[in-house]
Formats: C-alpha cells, structure tokens, sequence
C-alpha cells in the first residue's frame, strides 16, 4: 500500500494542531493554554468572576502576572506601598486589587519593588516564560508581541481571561493562514519599526483581518529578537489575530538559560521540538504578500489610524485627491484633528513631546539606538527647546541594563527625562499625557484621537526618528543623523558599553522564584470542579428599536471608550464613557452634536456602522460593556475586528456583518428615525415600511448560547475530563511547559498595608 505523506502544514496549522484538546463539528474547537500574562487593567471583573462561582485558578503554574498601564513612571526612591504611591484613586484601586488577586489566587507577580515589574509583553519574553510553540493569552492586544518566537499569542477580552483562569483553554475557530515575506536589503535607517509600519500602510488596518500572520524572507530572518517582537507586536494594528516567525538560531540564542526557560535536558528535548517547527515546504497560505525591502524607507504616521503612514520624506495627504467618500471623511476628520494641512512636508512637522518607550519599542535595542542618534547629534547637542522628550524603559531590568552602559547618562545629559518602567504615554493611564493639541513623535503602537491624552496628536515612529525629532524639534529623516559627520561624533564620544541582558537577569536582590517539584496531582488539580454557578449571560432573542447610524470606518476601541474609563472594577456604569472623546468636546467639557448625543439616538437599542473592520486595536471588553450599558445590544457593520466580535458576543450581545450597501441602506433607515428589528432566531434584519429583511449568519455555536444565554465558562468546565487527558498528555509530550520554574513559587506581595482608611 502506498503510504500517504501528510500534508504540509504551516507553522500556524502546527502549533494549532499541538493544542486541540477537542474539537466539535462545526470547527469550533477548545484549545489549551499554555501561558498566561494577566495586568492589572483587564483582570479584576474575571477575578471577581471566579470569586463569586468559587473556581480556582486552574494552573497557576502557567500565570504570571504584573502591574504596568496604570503605575507612574516617576522615581520609586520612596515607594512603601501601592497605596500611598498611586495618586490617582481609580489606578490605585486597580493595581491594589491586583495585588489582593494575585495573593488570594497564588499567582506569580512581580510588582512595584520587583526589579522584574515591567510591560507584560517585555518581562514575558524576558524571563523566557514566553517560549516557542507554546500557546499564549493576556488581556491585551499587543500579547501578539509574543509570536516573534514561534509561538501562536493572541489577546483576548475579560471574559476570556477569566475562562482561561478557570479551565487553562479557550474556544476558538482557526483562523485564516497569511504570510507576509519581505526579502532584500533594507536601507540605511530603516529599522523593524518601519518595516512593520509600512507592512500596515500596505495591507490597511483591516489587511490581516481572522488570520494568523507568519513574517518570512531575509529581512526578519536577519533580525534580532527583539526587532522581530516590534513588528510581531503591531500585527495587531494589521488587524490580524496574531503574528509569528518560525524560531530559529537567533530565537534559541536568546532563550538558552533565561530564568523560566528549560534547562539541560529539558532544553535539549524542548530544542528538538522547537526546531521542527517551521512552516513545511508547499504548505498553503490563505493570503500571500510580497514585499521587497527596498521599498521600505523610514516611515511616519500623519493621520489617526496606524495604516496612515508616509516616508518622512513625504507629505501630509490631500482627501480632494481620494474618491470613496468613506475615506475621504476619514481623512477630512484625521487632519482635523491633527492640526495639519494638505501637502505639508512631514519634516516641516514640529512636535512638542517625544515618547520613547512602549511593548513596541521598549527594549535595550531601542534605547541603544535612540541613544546613538543623541550622541551622533553632537557631544553638545540638546534636546531641541519647548520640546519635553522622556524615556521609558519597557522593565526594571532594561532600565538597570541601560544604565550600567550607560545610556541614561547620554539621554540625561541632552536633556531626556529617564523614568521607570511602565506602559506610560503610550496609552497615558497613569499621569504621563499628552494635553489637547499637543503633538507627540511616539514609539508606540497607536495613533489614534485621544489615545494618549484627549486631544493630543501622535505620528507614530522608531525609536531612532524619535531621537532625531527630539533634537531637531520637528518630524526628521533619521538619516541625517548618518554619514561622515556623525561617525565623528560617535567616534569622538565616550565609548559606551554594550552589555549582555543575562548579566541582569540573575539579579542577586531579586532571586528567581524557587522552583519546586510539581505537586503530586490531586482530584481537584485532574478534574476541574464542577459549575455551580448560574450563567449570567444575557439572552439575545430579538432585538427592536431605534438605531444610531455611524459613518466612520475602522471604528477602534479606544474611541469607543477611552483610557480614563478603563480603570474600573466593574463591568457596569459605562454608559456616559461610550464614544466619549465624540460626544464632548476636549476644551469646553460641553455636549457635541454626535449622533448619540442627538434624540432619538440617544435611545439607540441598535448601531449601523457602514465603515469597515468596526472595534478594531485594543482587546478592551470595556467597549461591548459600554456600548451594552448605554442600552445597543447590536451593532451592524461590514466587517469587525476579532477581539471586539468575540469579546461582544461574551456579553449576550450581537455584532451582525452585512455587505457595505445593505449597511448603508440600513443607516438610511436609521437616520430617518425609523425602528429596525434584529431577529437572531429567524437570522434576519427587519426594516420598516415593507421592505424586504436583510439575511446574516453568526456561528452556529454562537448563535445557540446567545439564544440560550449560556456561559462558555459552565459549558468548557463540562468538557473537564477531556482537558485532564490534554494535560497528561501535555506532561509527557513537553514537560518544560509545566511552569518550570514556578511550580507553586508565590512571590511574597508587599504587605504594607495596615488598617488605613481608603479613599476607594
Ligand atoms: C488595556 C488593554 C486592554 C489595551 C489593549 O488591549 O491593547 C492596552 O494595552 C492598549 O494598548 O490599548
Ligand atoms: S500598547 Fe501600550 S498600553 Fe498597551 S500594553 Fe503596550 S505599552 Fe501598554
């Protein structure tokens, strides 16, 4: 008989395989996790979740958590306790209430004293928790950042997390194969960050859209780690689910000896493993773009979507010269709110802070080269005047790297702020914010309005342009800062070190957590405890009413609720949050004429959106939670971003995808005033006045739990025994994925907390 070979399969189709613990039908099949990083923002409602069902966190083993968005990245000299450091009440009830989560659950964390504490997605990486083929959830979008070592990570809502607390799986369906293959020669001065970016500005917001990316060619074959964890980082802004490279020497090299990595043998049989992950040659990619590096200059953002890019050496965009209307009001509305003209020269763009830091660039390599171009600028050179530039390092440990080589003293010296680790401006939680109008060159990830302080403008970056505009006080080609001038300075300047991270990683003050054996397995640790609990999903039958009409597109979710309304503990008391940035305006306070502002919108039941990729950026539950508190239990839009769709229908309510014209026909009706009915049963849009339903579909599996109001939680904990073979199976198949290193290690929480009164 002649023996069938298997068929090829991608790197993606691999690591999915690996983790199927079942699969129904449909192709709706539960996954199993294998490490966790929780934050402080996204976690309290899933720990209260599991609180009031009495479920434990199911591996704790698995879990690491750390306090990063809401924490101020001021001098921590005097720091005693969370409490008396966190100004700001509602940050400081989160990052307290992560640390009664993590003590009451026994999880991992490094918090504020722990040199360790930094951006989940850096400290992950760091400590060799994130590893290849494993994989990876947060409560956060950017936990693509992960996939740069070959493993499949992806950000996920509220719910989820506390699904993934409680059961260690998640239900998904695959997600398309894309692989995006840039080959050649990069240009002088063209960094990761601006491959990534132009990457975006190719394929659009919405170009990577229910797929998995798997970068390949030269050009990241050639990069560092850690430049291929910036572009792994913003596949989310590609609106895909995640972004991967296939591991490989340089991933292994990174790896060998981190803290929380295997170690002998274990290392051995792990490399064996990782090694055969790569996608298999004439293996079959859903969507293929090709790219050559020489296309890439260094790029900037102008407008307020990360697909607006342009090489600095180009201009602000002219919306007269775009034909579809949806895009031109985008860009109409983008320039608006940039304070910026048609044709202006980008390098004729003046700035008036400078954000280096940030899960995209954060790491000891952007701080390297955002430093060489400080010193290529001259030993006297300055930071240019009226401009604040400030540096925030993405941990603890890529702070004390820096400044044993060196580097603060550089950017201090020019007159940078150098601060302590955290998520800072990039989205502003904590006090690092950008007032209205200013304009900021950032190394994050986003650009949209308000993200990083309402009212404030951000072209987003790399971290060497970043450096120029910080000393020419404008948008600047980086590569002025080259050739044979700067070669001199540098030359001329003290040599700095460059050190290895390892010699931070042991860091002697703060020992690893002990590694302990695995405790033998118990009745409660092999079958997971049954619910009791009762849902508390809501039911989506039919819903009929007035419907708010919506003509943007890539609708993100930092403009359906902004930063300032995600400190909370609740899931409740979001109404007056939604679209707020919209509905008021940024100097006076005072209600705009946005439509949810507008009767009869204002009793909207129903949203039509008739731009696309609707909830696209953040993984926020926050915004279904508003939109659903504000009374829309559905909206309507061509096509939505994965997290948003997921995180929505968890909260019984209903994102329905039609094509543009029937969005548009709807949004007709809508602005008329008229009632529109969603019948999830009959899967049908009913108009007014006879006109003829609209059909859609959802996901059977969906369908059936939000007629049902079923909780995913009640119906994965019934699937306990097939989770127990997974696990067992997982022990022997890769036993380094049994949280080697912290095996019940608890990290001992601060506990300066005595019986003060809190202001909470
Ligand atoms: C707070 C969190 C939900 C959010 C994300 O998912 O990305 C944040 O990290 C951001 O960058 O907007
Ligand atoms: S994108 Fe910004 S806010 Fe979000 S995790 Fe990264 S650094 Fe933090």
């Amino acid at each position: 008989m002649p023996v069938v070979a298997p068929a090829p399969r991608t790197l993606y189709d691999k690591i999915w395989d690996d983790h199927v613990v079942d699969v129904k039908e449909d192709g709706l099949a539960l996954i199993y996790i294998d490490r966790h990083l929780v934050h402080e923002v996204t976690s309290p409602q899933a720990f209260e979740g599991l609180r009031n069902a009495g479920r434990p966190v199911r591996r704790p083993d698995c879990t690491l958590a750390t306090v990063d968005h809401n924490i101020p990245t001021v001098s921590r000299k005097n720091f005693t306790s969370v409490e008396s450091f966190i100004a700001e009440p509602d940050s400081r009830a989160q990052c307290a209430a992560l640390e009664e989560n993590v003590k009451e659950f026994g999880l991992t964390y490094f918090g504020m004293t722990d040199k360790r504490q930094g951006i989940v997605h850096i400290i992950g990486p760091e400590q060799g928790f994130t590893l290849p083929g494993i994989t990876c959830v947060c409560g956060d979008s950017h936990t693509s950042t992960h996939g740069a070592f070959g493993s499949l990570a992806f950000g996920i809502g509220t719910s989820e997390v506390e699904h993934v607390l409680a059961t260690q799986t998640l239900l998904q369906t695959k997600g398309k194969n894309m692989r995006i293959t840039v080959d050649g020669e990069l240009h002088e001065g063209v960094t990761s960050k601006d491959v990534i970016l132009h990457i975006i500005g190719v394929i659009g917001t919405a170009g990577g859209t229910g797929s998995v990316i798997e970068y390949s060619g030269s050009v990241f074959r050639g990069f560092t780690m850690e430049a291929r964890m910036s572009v792994c980082n913003m596949s989310i802004e590609a609106g895909a689910r995640a972004g991967m490279v296939a591991p490989d020497e340089v991933t292994f090299n990174y790896l060998r000896n981190r803290p929380l990595a295997p170690k002998g043998e274990a290392w051995d049989h792990a490399e064996t493993y990782w090694r055969s992950l790569k996608t298999d040659e004439g293996a079959k990619f859903d969507i293929e773009v090709n790219i050559p590096a020489s296309d890439i200059i260094p790029t900037v953002t102008w407008g307020t979507s990360p697909q607006d890019t342009v090489p600095i050496t180009g201009s602000v965009p002219d919306p007269t010269t775009m034909t579809d209307p949806v895009k031109r009001a985008s860009a109409e509305r983008s320039l608006a709110y940039m304070g910026l003209t048609p044709n202006t020269l980008m390098e004729d763009i003046k700035v008036d802070k400078v954000f280096i830091g940030s899960c995209t660039n954060g790491r000891i390599e952007d701080m390297r080269s955002a430093a060489k171009i400080v010193i290529a600028a001259g030993a006297d050179a300055k930071v240019a005047p009226g401009v604040d530039a400030m540096i925030v390092p993405g941990s603890g440990l890529i702070k004390k790297q820096a400044e044993a080589e060196g580097l603060d003293i550089v950017f201090k010296r020019a007159g940078f702020d150098w601060r302590e680790a955290g998520c800072s401006m990039c989205l502003g939680m904590n006090p690092d914010q950008l007032a209205p109008g200013q304009r900021c060159a950032s190394t994050s990830n986003r650009n949209f309005e308000g993200r990083q302080g309402s009212g404030g403008r951000t072209h987003l970056l790399s971290p060497a342009m970043a450096a120029a505009a910080a000393m020419t006080g404008k948008l600047t080609d980086v590569r002025k800062f080259m050739g044979a001038v700067a070669e001199a300075n540098i030359a001329a300047a003290p040599k700095l070190k460059v050190l290895s991270a390892f010699n931070f990683l042991d860091d002697p003050v703060l020992p690893s957590p002990e590694p302990q054996q695995p405790p033998a397995p118990t009745a409660s640790s092999t079958s997971l405890p049954p619910s009791e609990a009762p849902s508390t999903v809501q039911k989506f039958v039919v819903v009929k009413g007035i419907t708010a009409p919506l003509h943007i597109e890539n609708v993100d979710t930092d403009m359906i609720i902004p930063k300032q309304f995600l400190k909370t503990l609740k899931r409740t008391g979001l109404a007056d949050a939604l679209f707020y940035t919209l509905r008021k305006d940024p100097h006076t306070g005072k209600d705009t004429d946005f439509v949810l502002n507008r009767a009869p919108f204002n009793q909207a039941k129903i949203m039509v959106c008739t731009g696309e990729n609707f909830g696209c950026g953040s993984s926020r539950e926050h915004a279904p939670w508003s939109l659903d508190n504000f009374g829309i239990r559905c909206v309507i839009a061509p096509s939505f971003a994965d997290i948003f769709k997921n995180n929505a229908m968890q909260n019984g309510m209903l994102p329905v995808a039609l094509p543009e014209a029937d969005c548009r026909a709807l949004a007709e009706d809508a602005e008329a005033g008229l009632e529109l009915e969603v019948d999830l049963e009959k899967q049908e849009v009913r108009r007014p006045n006879g006109k003829a339903a609209i059909p859609f579909t959802v996901d059977p599996f969906r369908r059936h739990c939000l007629l049902n109001g079923l909780d995913d939680i009640a119906l994965t904990m019934q699937r306990s025994e097939s989770i127990a073979s997974f696990e067992q199976r997982r022990s022997e198949t890769w036993p380094w994925l049994d949280g080697f290193g912290y095996k019940g290690a608890r990290i001992p929480v601060p506990a300066v907390r005595n019986a003060k009164k809190l202001d909470w």
